[in-house]
């Protein structure tokens, strides 16, 4: 089938208005109290956006169904938010597609599978990823079911290289986890399979960096993983997590790389010729660098030493374009025709901005999972280098200040009809489980949203504002009544993860129609309400298989 690519266009609101797009990671809606870094933030900006017109300003689901994940118990995140924001439309997502797969006994049959169980009667299979129940870049239960599954059908010797969470789930809980595949393992030795963890570490510190922030992250991961190197050695990984959490100021999301040896004291899983090896994140970007060292030839980013000759998969293909991996257990959602693609082919000049941590969300991520531009004549993407090897409670302002004035800059050139940018402080300062940090970062946020809202402002622009998921705006882990829980020593447990909470979705500037308003006639407004609605802002109807737009025009 041929697209059509031309967009209607809309009866009512004009064309030619240059609209700004904010996403605010991690900024969601929830009650004011001493735990909401939000409410507790200066941010007179959002505050008026919320406070103004109430026409102008909504709420939308950002996690659960409405993003494409198994259940409404599941926490938003940048990839499901940004693939619904820049799509609009809801795709079965990862953690869904694995599921399936695993429930049909698809995944078996599939030729990921099959090819890497070619190594099985000879060499070891390496499971690679994060150990966590958070469901945003994995699953226990799924590698569980992996595991299970693969010595089934003929895995005699397994290694896990497990990467700890505490930002997906709560500070201190890898202990729990590892405990969890480490039975899993022991059954399965009493069976006879010969399986083990061989080594850990914090997935902020060993192997999941993202966008190339930092390449040490990932070579960490590597010395541990496939040369049997770390600067620490156990026996189990669970005296591994024990040990190193007792440590002070010990974080599950930065513990060091770790080895488990044997009595000799040689590692016990080093990755060698012949080995299969898997990447059972779903998720793409805390991946694809480790991909791209498995798999590339030519790759020169740090020195790998020794390249096995192994058969890898991942558990989705990350990368599409570049076909990367080349061989998966699942395959991921094909996301196409989205709305930065069907606005640039109808004329719609685009800058999309954001520092490194967050540059793929607003470029790779919100073009459905697909890397570089549709049309280099017609589009602008500029990364602002992210500060690295710190931990960003650390820099709370982060870059939202030169994030701001570069997109400041773009506005006001009048080269371009669309601005889209992720400021992310909210999210990753509020990853950090740091109160007072967020709270500086919250408003260091809304600082920049009003650099951004005063160039529209100049240039009689439209703005959209909103978020991809919560965050900030709860830092504590609360019980079923909504008060903060106690654990068993009486504390509060800090929330360093995202939350099921709404988010905004804000509209105004002088450019707006002004019989332009959020409708009240949608049952549950989602992120994938978004694209249709910005595509309106542009002058045009948005596709008919897109969700409908937030906002209607009253006559005047
Ligand atoms: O840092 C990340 O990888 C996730 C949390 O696991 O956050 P976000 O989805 O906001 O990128
Ligand atoms: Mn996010
Ligand atoms: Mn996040």
């Amino acid at each position: 089938m041929t697209t059509s690519w031309t967009l209607p266009d809309h009866p009512t609101l004009p064309k030619n208005k240059l609209v700004a797009v904010v996403v605010l990671d991690g900024w969601g809606e929830a009650s004011a109290d001493q735990y909401n870094c939000i409410h507790r933030a200066e941010t007179p900006v959002m505050d008026s956006l919320k406070n103004g017109a109430p026409e102008k300003w909504t709420l939308v689901k950002a996690h659960g169904t409405a993003v494409g994940l198994p259940s409404d118990d599941d926490m938003g995140n940048s990839e499901v938010g940004h693939n619904a924001l820049g799509a609009g439309r809801i795709f079965a997502q990862g953690a869904k597609l694995v599921d399936a797969a695993l429930a049909s006994g698809k995944i078996w049959e599939d030729e990921g599978f099959n090819y890497i169980k070619e190594s099985f009667a000879e060499g070891t299979l390496h499971l690679i990823g994060l150990l966590s129940d958070g469901g945003v870049h994995s699953r226990l239960d799924q590698v569980q079911l992996l595991v299970k599954g693969a010595s089934e059908r003929g895995a005699k010797r397994i290694r896990l290289h497990i990467l700890t969470d505490g930002r997906d789930v709560l500070d201190g809980s890898s202990v729990g986890f590892v405990e969890t595949i480490e039975n899993d393992l022991a059954q399965l030795r009493g069976q006879g399979v010969d399986a083990r963890v061989a080594s850990g570490g914090g997935r902020m510190y060993v192997t999941m960096d993202r966008y190339e922030n930092d390449w040490d992250v990932v070579k960490r991961g590597w010395d541990a993983q496939v040369l049997g190197e770390a600067p620490h050695k156990f026996k189990s990984a669970l005296e591994a997590v024990k040990t190193l959490r007792a440590e002070p100021k010990a974080n599950d999301q930065y513990l060091p790389p770790f080895v488990i040896v044997d009595e000799s004291g040689k590692s016990v899983g080093p990755i060698v010729d012949g080995d299969a090896v898997v990447t059972f994140n779903f998720r793409a970007d805390r991946m694809v660098m480790l991909a791209k060292a498995l798999e590339f030839a030519d790759f020169d980013k740090f020195d790998r030493v020794r390249v096995p000759k192994i058969k890898y998969a991942g558990m989705l293909q990350y990368d599409g374009e570049l076909k990367l991996p080349n061989k998966f257990l699942v395959s991921p959602p094909l996301i196409e025709r989205t709305s930065g693609e069907y606005l640039v082919k109808n004329g719609v000049r685009t800058f999309a901005c954001s520092e490194t941590v967050k540059f793929g969300h607003v470029t790779f991520f919100w073009n459905g999972n697909r890397s570089g531009y549709f049309d280099e004549t017609k589009e602008e993407y500029i990364e602002v280098p992210s500060d690295s090897g710190i931990t960003f409670n650390e820099q709370p302002k982060m870059k939202a200040l030169e994030i701001a004035e570069k997109t400041r800059d773009a506005i006001l050139s009048g080269k371009f009809d669309q601005v889209r940018i992720n400021l992310p402080n909210g999210d990753m300062v509020g990853h950090t489980g740091d109160i007072e940090a967020t709270v500086v970062a919250c408003k260091a946020a809304d600082e920049a949203v009003k650099i951004v809202l005063d160039a529209v402002e100049q240039v009689g622009g439209i703005y959209l504002v909103t978020a991809d998921h919560g965050n900030a705006e709860d830092m504590v882990k609360r019980n079923k009544s909504g008060q903060p829980a106690l654990d068993k020593n009486g504390s509060i447990q800090i929330l360093t993860s995202h939350t099921l909470q709404p988010v905004p979705v804000a509209i105004g500037g002088p450019g707006l129609h002004p019989g332009a308003k959020f409708r009240s006639d949608i049952k549950t407004p989602g992120l994938a309400n978004v694209a249709a609605t910005v595509m309106n802002l542009h002058g045009f109807l948005a596709p008919d298989d897109y969700e409908t737009t937030l906002i209607e025009v009253a006559a005047k």
